[in-house]
């Protein structure tokens, strides 16, 4: 890992801006280093995060990009649980990704099987490698420390053969679901965390500073080789005493 950053804003409505540059820088990076960029996407506020910042954003070109999804609930498109759903009206309708750049979950399938075709489509998508490597991975984090559908105490967090696994048991709905597991997530180039709201606090503070009895799903996001950013904003900043940065508003990470 190239080093934790901890990134403070004094609001989500600040924080926002400075993540769409640092997709766009990392996009840039990637389509210079190898002509694609893979970007894992998460639900949850992030949703209308980036559908606000992205198409705002002048000259964005995302027609050599590539979406996955970190995780994805088991409903029907229409659903509006659906996290692909929810992009495809907000985020994808308004920007130039081609519908071959986005590789979603099959919903017809049962879990198990749509965990499979899901892991089947991403290895096709990256054939050089053994596990795909994402440039960029956006995740979210719950109140009980969660993040793709990784929950605390799971039996999923000890996966590893799996890169994508199958969740009927979500505890928080809807209970079926499928994941990256950590093989996958913790091999990306750059994954940010992005949390906001008082709400958060203290999972944070367990998340960044450690706690009482065995490390929650978020805090076991630590990418061998590529960089982590926690982005958060000051209400959910409140507990922490670790040393983080204030970029101020205009911040290019
Ligand atoms: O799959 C889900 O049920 C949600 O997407 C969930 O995992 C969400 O990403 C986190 O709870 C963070 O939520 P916020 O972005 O709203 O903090």
């Amino acid at each position: 890992m190239s080093g934790r950053r901890v990134v403070v804003f004094p609001s989500a409505a600040e924080l926002g801006p400075a993540l769409a540059h640092l997709v766009v820088s990392r996009a840039d990076k990637a389509l210079l280093d190898h002509g694609r960029f893979s970007l894992g996407l998460s639900g949850g506020s992030l949703v209308s995060m980036l559908s606000k910042e992205l198409p705002a954003l002048p000259d964005l070109d995302c027609s050599l990009w590539l979406a996955g999804f970190c995780d994805e609930r088991l409903v029907p498109f229409d659903d509006g649980e659906s996290t692909y759903g929810l992009y495809k009206n907000q985020l994808f309708s308004k920007i130039n990704i081609p519908d071959s750049g986005v590789l979603a979950i099959d919903p017809s399938l049962s879990v198990q099987e749509c965990a499979e075709d899901y892991a089947r489509k991403l290895k096709e998508a990256f054939p050089k490698e053994d596990i795909p490597v994402f440039d960029l991975l956006l995740l979210g984090m719950g109140p009980d420390g969660h993040t793709c559908s990784l929950f605390p105490d799971h039996p999923l967090l000890e996966e590893t053969q799996k890169i994508v696994a199958p969740i009927s048991d979500s505890p928080k709905p809807p209970p079926q679901r499928v994941t990256m597991t950590f093989p996958m997530v913790n091999l990306a180039r750059c994954v940010v965390f992005v949390s906001t709201g008082g709400s958060k606090a203290p999972v944070l503070k367990q998340v960044l500073e450690g706690g009482e009895g065995p490390a929650l799903p978020a805090a076991r996001v630590v990418p061998s080789h590529g960089e982590l950013f926690w982005l958060i904003d000051e209400p959910a900043a409140a507990s922490l005493t670790l040393q983080v940065e204030r970029p101020g508003s205009a911040a290019k990470l």
